[in-house]
């Protein structure tokens, strides 16, 4: 649809090989040829199939020429702009993380119940559902800048608020505040990073965004460390922290100009053109600004420009199944499961035999370590392996490390530890702990731990007991109850998990899931949401699938206990292992690969029948290149090596 040229256009049709063929000419006859082709613009369109004979040198030298086309021309200002940007993806991640490490604090320093630590978590994830959702129509009516500005402004406010507050109901307005501020950068950061990177770059400096977040989350863990030793008043740094960065962001984003593709949309082209200029260098900008510009007028042609732009989305084919494309990728993020993960690692890697408690919170943050360097590989992935590729690859090894997980756990509780020593409570109080015969039915209950003795490797001498109501390191009464003193009588409290000879395929199950999860499934929904669709829906599709993600966030994170409890341990993590699966069926279904195609090109995808299981696009398929020929007003080439004069 998008791809019409005017009538009075010359095309030719050539094959890719021909083409390489007459590159290569070209560079043998030196710079003579390209001089006197300057004035001149060609079109060509250049079909290649996969019989093409010539294909692997042709493929060497189209990458080659397309390596050294890329290297020229992409100028240090698009680098530090991703970077501002990602502060956004930094505070996403640092508000999300280091909450529980202050909850830690602040349940003992302002008593907080569980409903009240509940809703300090929540609150602030169904704020950001919220703000994801209205971020989508300021975007479109504000642009991407001032929604960054917005976003920026409120996480300095809101760590402000938390980092002073006197008592628990300034505590949650501060949550909240901190939660719009993250709705809006999750669904603004990667529209605009895309926006302006790029089509080589884009896939690497959107998943940038997301390394931001990971990073964010091991840094609170960090930070979360650090101050969980300063018991009064810590949970004040960590959650004020947050505010240097967000100044950070906003002091930048006032030097740091708009989208140029937004502002071609609102008819602001001069400024577009200016900011296009200084993105891309010394490359001229007149293609990619034509592009632009044709795109957006033969869109408001064919879908037009009136009713609401969701209504719009839904109408229209292919903006209605990219929209299916982006929020079920989200979703499908969130039901395998991540951030019960990473809620429960330190758990996970107790029971795999680590005993000082105290080293909770420093075990959370090697997860969010892992998360992070993992994270990292993504970055480097992105632009080889292509989005679908190392989406489908992420999901397969994330859905077996759940089963492994998972089975983890079931050993665990087949071998569960019998109960022996069934001790009264002295203050003759009534709780379930006692009922229990089996450790696995004391753990999956939150008010009770086991005490035990290990003789050799085997567990003796135990006992289901309350915990302890301001810490889960000890037992409420009797022999568990002093930390200092059971430890020297070799004794050993479990809160959470049963001591077993299979901790350790919990704790395989774990690296796994991170190592396979955080290249491509952490990553690419945000990344492959900022590619999908045109312009004119690219903030509401944003926000749609934002929402998707935040929604399915809370879900996940406030069923797991309930989950856990009906299905036990075991049972969650298979569920979740399930809908990895179902998540796999859909994206090697419905998935197509965005890798190095301009932003303009990439609604095409989305002309078709949905789910062809990538066929369509597939680089081994048929492929058109169209090439400028002769004074052309056409325009569709800066897919790389395409540019020849
Ligand atoms: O992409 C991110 C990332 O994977 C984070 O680690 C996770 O906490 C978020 O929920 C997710 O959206």
């Amino acid at each position: 649809m998008s791809r019409k040229a005017s009538d009075n256009v010359e095309y030719t049709l050539r094959s890719l090989s021909n083409l390489m063929g007459e590159k290569r000419r070209r560079q043998a006859d030196g710079s003579a040829g390209s001089g006197a082709a300057a004035g001149e613009r060609s079109l060509i369109a250049a079909e290649s199939c996969s019989s093409l004979n010539s294909a692997a040198s042709g493929g060497e030298l189209e990458r080659a020429a397309r390596r050294q086309f890329q290297q020229d021309e992409t100028p240090g200002f698009v680098y530090v702009v991703s970077v501002f940007s990602a502060l956004g993806g930094f505070l996403f991640g640092y508000d999300t993380g280091v909450v529980s490490g202050a909850l830690l604090l602040l349940k003992r320093e302002l008593n907080l119940d569980a409903l009240w630590q509940e809703l300090l978590v929540s609150s602030t994830v169904g704020a950001a559902a919220l703000s994801a959702l209205a971020g989508g129509v300021l975007n479109g009516l504000c642009g991407r800048r001032p929604c960054i500005l917005l976003a920026s402004g409120l996480f300095t406010a809101g760590s402000g608020v938390l980092a002073a507050a006197r008592d628990k109901e300034t505590l949650l307005a501060g949550r909240v505040v901190v939660g719009l501020g993250i709705g809006v950068a999750s669904m603004t950061v990667p529209v605009y990073i895309a926006e302006v990177a790029p089509p080589h770059l884009r896939g690497r400096l959107v998943t940038i965004n997301t390394l931001f977040i990971t990073g964010g989350q091991f840094f609170a863990s960090v930070v979360d460390g650090i101050f969980s030793y300063l018991a009064k008043d810590g949970w004040r740094y960590m959650l004020g922290l947050s505010a240097v960065p967000a100044v950070i962001q906003f002091l930048g984003f006032l030097f740091l100009p708009e989208s140029p593709r937004w502002l071609i949309q609102k008819g602001q082209t001069q400024r577009a053109r200016r900011i296009l200029s200084q993105m891309r260098g010394n490359q001229a900008i007149d293609e990619e600004y034509d592009s632009i510009k044709n795109n957006i007028e033969e869109e408001e042609k064919e879908v037009g420009a009136a009713g609401p732009v969701i209504c719009r989305m839904l109408t229209y084919p292919p903006t209605r199944r990219a929209l299916i494309v982006g929020c079920g990728l989200q979703m499908f993020q969130q039901l395998s499961g991540i951030n019960t993960v990473m809620y429960y690692s330190a758990t996970i890697l107790q029971m795999s035999g680590v005993e000082d408690d105290r080293l909770a919170i420093w075990l959370a943050a090697l997860t969010a370590f892992i998360n992070f360097v993992f994270t990292l590989v993504g970055v480097w992935l992105v632009e080889r392996m292509g989005r679908r590729k190392l989406t489908l690859g992420s999901l397969t090894g994330t859905a077996v490390a759940l089963i492994i997980l998972a089975s983890g756990f079931l050993l665990s509780a087949q071998v569960s530890p019998r109960i022996t020593l069934n001790p009264t409570d002295p203050s003759h109080q009534n709780s379930t702990c006692t009922k229990y015969s089996y450790c696995n039915g004391c753990m999956l209950d939150p008010d009770c731990g086991l005490c035990y003795k290990l003789n050799k490797s085997s567990v003796v001498e135990s006992s289901c007991i309350p915990v302890d109501k301001h810490s889960t390191m000890k037992a409420a009464w009797g022999r568990c109850s002093n930390e200092s003193i059971f430890k020297k009588e070799d004794l050993f409290w479990a809160y959470n998990f049963c001591p077993t000879p299979y901790s350790w395929t919990a704790l395989l199950g774990l690296i796994l899931y991170l190592v396979f999860f955080a290249p491509g499934m952490g990553p690419m929904p945000w990344t492959v949401n900022s590619e999908i669709y045109p312009l004119w829906a690219r903030s509401t599709g944003n926000a749609c699938s934002s929402g998707v993600n935040w929604v399915f966030n809370v879900l996940v994170s406030l069923t797991f206990l309930h989950t856990a409890e009906y299905l036990t341990y075991y049972g969650a993590f298979f569920l979740y292992a399930g809908f990895a699966a179902l998540g796999l069926v859909f994206i090697y279904g419905c998935l197509p690969e965005t890798k190095g195609k301009k932003l303009e090109e990439i609604e095409s995808l989305f002309e078709n029948r949905l789910c062809t299981c990538g066929m369509s696009d597939s680089d081994e398929g048929r492929y058109i290149e169209y090439i400028r020929v002769k004074g052309s007003n056409y325009h569709l080439s800066d897919n790389d090596a395409s540019d020849v004069e």
